[in-house]
């Protein structure tokens, strides 16, 4: 089996496409292991669809399924483009239902699908919560200093409420995020659905306007905006190296 390794924004995945529609958790905790396997934070399996371009199976490397991945579905839109599998505007399907990227050489954009507010807002240790749904479910604090961002804290509100949990800061207009990963169960250097969510709640707090840049913990540069309540993610992919095992 051939295997691609891409790093959306620092967000890791490993690639592959098949015809065969089947469980491939186990898959994703081998392939993402990063000392004995390939290493990533997520498995990403494109399969075929009649209705859309394509199908694909997303798990984080804890082998959990996950219906919505921002980065994921630009390095996936990326992969299916190079390897003939789809347009460079393409849509496929997702556990979140269908979803559209447009290749443009390394950059790559995907229109989100439609945010759902789940909490507005409540106070918890300490801090004031937003959580949101913008394809997963995403706790959104905002803060003066992310060296708030605390692991274990993190741990906690991800298993109290089921969302990742994001701390973001507001600096001249611009985002700067730092994102708890559910599924991989720690700080990923950037997740695409959680600047979603955090771009989200600074513009309904009007902080930011409705285009604006987000910063994740990598600290590339991702441009995120609104246009009739529909988030669209736009930023670089790398195809980091093809393996066959
Ligand atoms: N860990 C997330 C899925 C991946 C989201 C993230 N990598 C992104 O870019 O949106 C979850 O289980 O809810």
């Amino acid at each position: 089996m051939t295997y691609t390794k891409y790093s959306a924004s620092g967000n890791d995945f490993v690639i592959f496409h098949t015809f065969i529609k089947k469980d491939y958790s186990k898959e994703a905790i081998e392939l993402c292991n990063r000392t004995e396997g390939i290493g990533a934070d997520g498995l990403i399996v494109l399969v075929p669809n009649e209705k859309a371009d394509f199908e694909w199976l997303f798990y984080n490397s804890d082998g959990s399924d996950a219906s919505m991945c921002g980065n994921g579905t630009r390095a996936c839109a990326h992969y299916a483009f190079k390897n003939g599998l789809a347009p460079n505007s393409m849509q496929f399907l997702t556990g979140a239902g269908l979803i559209k990227s447009i290749v443009e050489e390394d950059i790559v954009e995907t229109q989100l699908t439609a945010p759902l507010v789940i909490k507005d807002e409540f106070e918890q240790d300490g801090f004031t919560w937003y959580l949101v749904d913008t394809g997963v479910p995403h706790l959104v604090t905002i803060v003066d200093n992310l060296e708030d961002y605390d692991h274990d804290l993190c741990a906690k509100m991800r298993y109290e409420h089921n969302a990742n949990v994001n701390f973001a800061k507001i600096e001249n207009g611009v985002i700067k995020v730092r994102t708890y990963e559910r599924g991989v169960e720690g700080e990923t250097l950037a997740c695409g659905t959680g600047m979603a969510a955090c771009f989200l709640r600074a513009n309904n707090l009007n902080l930011v306007s409705n285009k604006t840049f987000v910063y994740p913990k990598s600290d590339e540069e991702l441009t995120l905006s609104l246009v009739d309540n529909t988030i669209y993610f736009k930023g670089a992919v790398k195809n980091v190296f093809t393996t066959t095992r």
